[in-house]
């Protein structure tokens, strides 16, 4: 799992995820999205071992993909980086398990 993290990190397209939505930036993320989720939170869940099972690591992956598709559009440069690093997680993710 942390090498799958790794690889998400470096990607190209990982830049909207990498650190937690600055609510000061986007003082409306707060009210809209309930549980805001992002790589590095997700990092230091792993090393704080607070993972039972990996489904529970996937599934906050996922919440970072879906607090996005939900915020922004489809077609906007953070909104389309979602897309693309959902597919880049669920394509390594089907190879791991
Ligand atoms: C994932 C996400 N959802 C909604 C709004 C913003 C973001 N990410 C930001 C992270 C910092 C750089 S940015 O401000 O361009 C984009």
């Amino acid at each position: 799992m942390l090498n799958l993290l790794g690889e998400m990190e470096c990607h190209e397209h990982a830049w909207p995820f990498l650190v937690p939505v600055n609510t000061k930036q986007f003082p409306q993320y707060r009210k809209v999205i309930k549980s805001p989720m992002d790589l590095s939170t997700i990092k230091r869940k792993l090393q704080d071992s607070s993972y039972k099972c990996k489904e529970e690591f996937a599934q906050d992956v996922r919440l970072i993909f879906s607090n996005c598709e939900e915020f922004n559009e489809d077609y906007s440069p953070v909104g389309r980086a979602g897309h693309t690093m959902r597919q880049f997680f669920e394509l390594k993710w089907n190879q791991t398990e």
